[in-house]
């Protein structure tokens, strides 16, 4: 490993503690946290800078309109799924997602999961009231528990390090999972195995992983059997939210003497904590590893110019992903301003679509959730703008889980409001169904394809 601790270098990052930091948890012990962050810079990186290097340049790729990023996976991971299966399972519908656009979209992927770190959020109100009770809301397994009470809801500084040990447990079975064999192009038909073949979207997945099999015995009789189909490339990433922990696991790179953060390969800077002139954009501009940005509705055209000035100075292709998350009835107006500025200062930015975050609603039954529908229709309409503007749509963001939960509905297996109650398990956003992730995959495959 050639990440060294460089104590004075790594402190000399610490210019974000003077600046606002939006949405950090308030610890009851400030000593207790101390304690926590002297004892997480002691431990060994859970990324190698090496990676998050190569992570950069399959993103210069995206940038320059030669690949696409799928970047996906849970709103809230939680400390109690790390388990086998429900790694395996989001993995493996990653996996499935990344072949139909590789094969239908006739696209490199750049595989990244919201895995393996993404434990925090930053929420729209501080407190939650039920029956009278007022209590802290909940902010992702790093800081406090779901549970309803004033014991789980308060913030507590070990959870720090238990993320560390999630994010390590999770990271090590991706990695096994993804070069071990188990992601072998060879087992396309075995990724949708288990899978409701009567389901229409696993039954056109069957169809696909066919033709897939058939390109893969042409290349073999021709004598090609390359190495790039054993194994898969695959990246973990998360919100830098919790700005102690992030800080934490930010080492020197021996081979460069730059700062990386290595709780992760891509991290990105979410909607509520983008200020200019905050924290979380002075940590990101510290650190090498690729960044990525939220862009709401409300973003200007000077915002994200700054945002570059401040996070790409070297206007370097795959340092800074713009994940525009507008909203499906905003995205055609507000999209094209942002990517003619943007594409005019000679800046090379990685665009991808969020079609989640700016479409969510509560049913009547109090579940928050979203329409497939309309996170089909973001994406048309970031698809639609790129293309009036001559600009490469660079990829997807979303929130999906490879269980089959009734959280967002609609799809082509269909979900009704009245299902949301069936298996709503998410601790935060409402994420897409496996049948609903593949759904998406053929239509945005369509969509690359037809660009
Ligand atoms: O992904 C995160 C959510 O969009 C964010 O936490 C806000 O959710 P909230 O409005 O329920 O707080
Ligand atoms: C909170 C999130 O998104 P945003 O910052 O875009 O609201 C998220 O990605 O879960
Ligand atoms: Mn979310």
């Amino acid at each position: 490993m050639t990440v060294n601790a460089d104590t004075e270098a790594v402190a000399a990052q610490a210019t974000w503690r003077d600046l606002p930091a939006a949405q950090q948890p308030e610890y009851p012990d400030a000593q207790a946290l101390r304690d926590v962050i002297d004892e997480l810079s002691s431990y060994p990186p859970l990324v190698f800078a090496g990676e998050c290097d190569q992570l950069r340049q399959r993103l210069g790729a995206v940038a320059r309109g030669e690949a696409f990023l799928l970047q996906g996976g849970d709103c809230a991971e939680a400390f109690d799924a790390v388990g086998a299966d429900q790694i395996r399972n989001k993995l493996k519908t990653l996996l499935q997602m990344g072949a139909v656009l590789t094969y239908a979209g006739s696209v490199p992927v750049v595989k990244v999961g919201r895995i393996a770190g993404q434990y925090s959020k930053p929420r729209s109100k501080p407190t939650e009231t039920r029956d009278g009770v007022t209590l802290p809301t909940y902010r992702g397994d790093s800081v406090n528990g779901f549970a309803f009470t004033p014991e789980a809801r308060t913030p507590d500084p070990q959870r720090l390090k238990r993320m560390y040990h999630a994010s390590a447990s999770t990271l090590n079975l991706v990695r096994a999972f993804t070069t071990g064999g188990y992601a072998d192009l060879r087992q396309v038909h075995a990724w949708n195995q288990d899978f409701v073949r009567s389901s229409p979207s696993g039954q056109r997945y069957e169809q696909l992983a066919r033709e897939i099999d058939r390109a893969m015995n042409f290349m073999n009789a021709c004598g090609v059997d390359p190495e790039e189909f054993r194994t898969v490339e695959f990246y973990a990433s998360h919100e830098a939210l919790i700005l102690d922990y992030e800080s934490a696991l930010t080492r020197v790179d021996s081979r460069t003497g730059r700062l990386y953060d290595v709780s992760g390969h891509m991290v990105w800077i979410g909607e509520r904590t983008r200020q200019l002139d905050g924290a979380h954009i002075e940590f990101a501009s510290k650190i090498r590893n690729p960044i990525g940005v939220k862009l709401g509705p409300t973003t200007t055209p000077e915002e994200a110019l700054t945002l570059i000035e401040r996070l790409d100075p070297e206007r370097e292709p795959g340092r800074l992903t713009f994940i525009t998350r507008m909203g499906a009835d905003k995205i055609r107006d507000k999209l094209p301003t942002l990517v003619e500025k943007v594409t005019a200062s000679g800046a090379q930015v990685v665009w991808v679509s969020d079609p989640m975050h700016g479409n969510t609603f509560e049913a009547a039954s109090g579940h928050k959730t979203r329409r497939f529908d309309d996170v089909l229709d973001e994406v048309k309409g970031f698809f639609e703008v790129h293309k009036a503007l001559g600009t490469h749509p660079g990829g997807i963001h979303v929130e999906l889980t490879g269980d089959d939960v009734t959280e967002c509905v609609g799809g082509g297996d269909e979900i009704f409001v009245d299902d949301l109650h069936q298996r709503y398990e998410t601790a935060c956003d409402p994420r897409l169904n496996r049948s609903q992730s593949l759904d998406l995959a053929f239509l945005v495959a369509e969509m690359y394809r037809d660009q």
